[in-house]
């Protein structure tokens, strides 16, 4: 439907066409009342902002109107742009690829979540980057995923060190071994897709992390989960789960072009609010350029109907149509 010249910015504005739609439908231009606010919180509780967290949006939007003397529409929907922004700009990041060498990642996910697409989407740009990569298939769980991985290796010319049957755990330690042995720059370790009430699997998250910090003390130094979001609510209890078992440093959300619920990122920022889990990515689409940076500026923008370059809070430029470069944060 969309051209390949499609800018990240409509491709976002589009990804989240079924989560903004409630949203935005509210905006008709009539008068800014209770029941108009009240409206509001149910769409956001709609879109899985979570209750809390609609309740908290609702209460500092309150209080914006009052204290500016906000009256229209439009200005409400600027305001609650900027709380959204607010609370979802901590979350913006970026990887830095130099800080350690080998740079040792770990992704873990429930199965189906979107976890090779991801490992393609960061070999890719860390490929870009002039970066040497080294993939570990630590999914020795399912046949079929090694040997997607490896096909996908040969194809886009980056080794994948695997085990027939064996070991996670000394698969990734093997591979993390190699990368310093061989000087790569970017070792990514696969897991298999697993349960948060799978106990077993889980803790096996905990020894597969102690063999990559014994082939490299202090790895891995990322440990990225990939959620999909069509879960909507229940992210947040993958998050709980796998960040005790795997000490998450970051998060992938896939599939926000699929669901009404991708106000889920709300609900993940005000998991811990002094120092929310980093955005890395969002997925707004099946293709590798559809999982794109997450910037709170364009992502609150079309959340609530406003063009995805709209100047952020204090801003007087618009947002550009080129993608952040990302992996560059200090
Ligand atoms: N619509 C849409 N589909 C996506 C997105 N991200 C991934 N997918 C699709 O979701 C499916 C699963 O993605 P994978 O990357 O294979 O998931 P996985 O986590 O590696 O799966 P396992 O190996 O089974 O654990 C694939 O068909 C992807 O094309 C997204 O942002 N939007």
């Amino acid at each position: 439907m969309f051209g390949s010249s499609e800018g990240w910015l409509s491709r976002l504005k589009n990804g989240l066409e079924r989560t903004r739609v409630n949203i935005v439908g509210l905006f008709t231009g009539g008068v800014v009342d209770e029941d108009f606010l009240e409206e509001l919180e149910f769409a956001l509780i709609s879109a899985d902002v979570g209750v809390q967290t609609s309740s908290r949006i609702l209460q500092r939007l309150r209080n914006a109107i009052k204290l500016r003397g906000l009256k229209t529409q439009d200005e409400v929907r600027l305001a609650l742009r900027d709380e959204i922004v607010a609370m979802l700009r901590p979350a913006e990041a970026d990887l830095d690829l130099d800080r350690e060498k080998p740079l040792v990642i770990m992704m873990v996910g429930v199965n189906g979540a979107g976890k090779t697409t991801s490992i393609g989407k960061l070999a890719k740009l860390f490929a870009e980057r002039g970066k040497s990569v080294l993939l570990a298939a630590g999914d020795t769980f399912r046949a079929a995923a090694r040997e997607q991985l490896a096909v996908w290796g040969e194809r886009n010319r980056i080794e994948v060190i695997s085990q027939e049957g064996g070991d996670p755990a000394a698969v990734v330690f093997d591979a993390v071994s190699a990368g310093r042995a061989r000087g790569i720059d970017i070792v990514i370790a696969d897991t298999a897709g697993r349960l948060p009430t799978q106990t077993n699997l889980m803790q096996e998250l905990s020894r597969i992390r102690r063999s990559q910090d014994k082939a490299l003390p202090g790895a891995p130094h990322e440990s990225i989960l990939v959620v999909d979001g069509t879960n909507g609510q229940n992210v947040l209890t993958q998050v709980e789960a796998f960040d005790a078992a795997a000490n998450l440093t970051g998060l992938i959300i896939t599939k926000l072009d699929g669901t009404a619920k991708g106000g889920v990122l709300l609900a993940i920022t005000q998991m811990r609010r002094e120092k929310p889990l980093p955005i890395l990515f969002i997925g707004v689409g099946e293709k590798l350029e559809h999982l794109q940076s997450f910037r709170a500026v364009p992502f609150a923008n079309a959340l609530v109907g406003l063009d995805p370059a709209t100047p952020g809070p204090g801003e007087d430029v618009p947002q550009t149509d080129e993608e952040p470069q990302d992996a560059e944060r200090a």
